[in-house]
């Protein structure tokens, strides 16, 4: 079989005294989507985060495309094709969204803005390609006629989308994602499931993706992995691990205590 694109094991992060993420394994192969849930303070974030080298992890072991990279820098983690949008640099209000798209292609995490613009008069040369894709993936998220719009002037759930498609500017190969869809209308939020769904079948682009909604978790993900209190309790194909009974103890069950999302 295959070696998956992503495989995490036994990944543990602590805070002080708490351990947040105990032992955490999970795998994300090519083209695949695959869905993380858990109770609120389960430890998703804090996973994506040091998967990401964004919060150095304290044990374990993580691959991508065949390299170690548990002890790399975000901006490393960049370069070998992950992607995230939960910590991307923010948005630059007073720039269009043509520009926030094109700086994103260069303003790799961990790198500083003004060696971006500073480097922008060599670009000249893929420019023009830049912003080709950039147009592409504003007309993908249906932001094609804000194109010329200050990035600051958009709504909250406009400002989501234009910071998904600038994490896919660099065209990561994986794509790590926390909660694309919260704060964006249903409709809107199904509408962004379903480019990335159109990403992974005509790219064969692969997400990692926080997510709560069952039902986008049904339509669109491959696999899906349960976490409660730092570790994956189950995984499964949607259907399967939605109908399971540890998923409606540590989910649901959760949920009507006020503890899940
Ligand atoms: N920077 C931090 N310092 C100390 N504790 C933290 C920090 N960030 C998160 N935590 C704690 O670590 C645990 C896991 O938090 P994390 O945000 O990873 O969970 P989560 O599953 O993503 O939650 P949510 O669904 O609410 O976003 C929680 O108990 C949280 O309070």
């Amino acid at each position: 079989m295959a070696e998956p694109l992503l495989k995490v094991e036994n990944l543990v992060k602590n805070y002080g005294g708490l351990c947040a993420v105990d032992g955490a394994s999970l795998e994300v192969g090519r083209g695949r989507f695959v869905g993380l849930v858990g109770p609120n303070g389960c430890g998703k974030t804090t996973l994506l985060s040091s998967i990401y080298g964004l919060r150095p992890s304290d044990g374990g072991r993580v691959t991508f495309a065949g390299r170690h990279i548990e002890k790399m820098a975000p901006h490393q983690i960049f370069d070998l094709g992950m992607g995230n949008a939960f910590q991307f640099p923010r948005l630059f209000p007073k720039m269009t969204v043509l520009d926030n798209m094109i700086i994103a292609a260069r303003n790799q995490p961990g790198d500083h803005l003004w060696n971006s613009l500073l480097r922008r008069g060599k670009w000249h040369q893929d420019e023009e390609r830049l912003a080709i894709r950039a147009m592409q993936l504003l007309e993908l998220l249906n932001l094609s006629h804000l194109t010329f719009a200050k990035a600051g002037e958009m709504s909250g759930g406009q400002q989501k989308l234009l910071e998904i498609g600038r994490s896919l500017m660099a065209e990561p190969e994986l794509l790590l994602l926390d909660e694309p869809a919260a704060g964006v209308n249903p409709v809107l939020g199904r509408q962004i499931f379903a480019e990335l769904d159109k990403l992974k079948r005509e790219k064969d682009m692969s997400f990692l993706i926080i997510e709560h909604r069952l039902e986008l978790l049904i339509s669109y993900t491959d696999w899906v992995y349960v976490m409660d209190r730092g570790k994956i309790v189950l995984q499964g194909e949607p259907e399967k691990v939605i109908n399971d009974p540890i998923f409606f103890e540590v989910y649901i069950g959760a949920s009507a205590a006020g503890g899940a999302r």
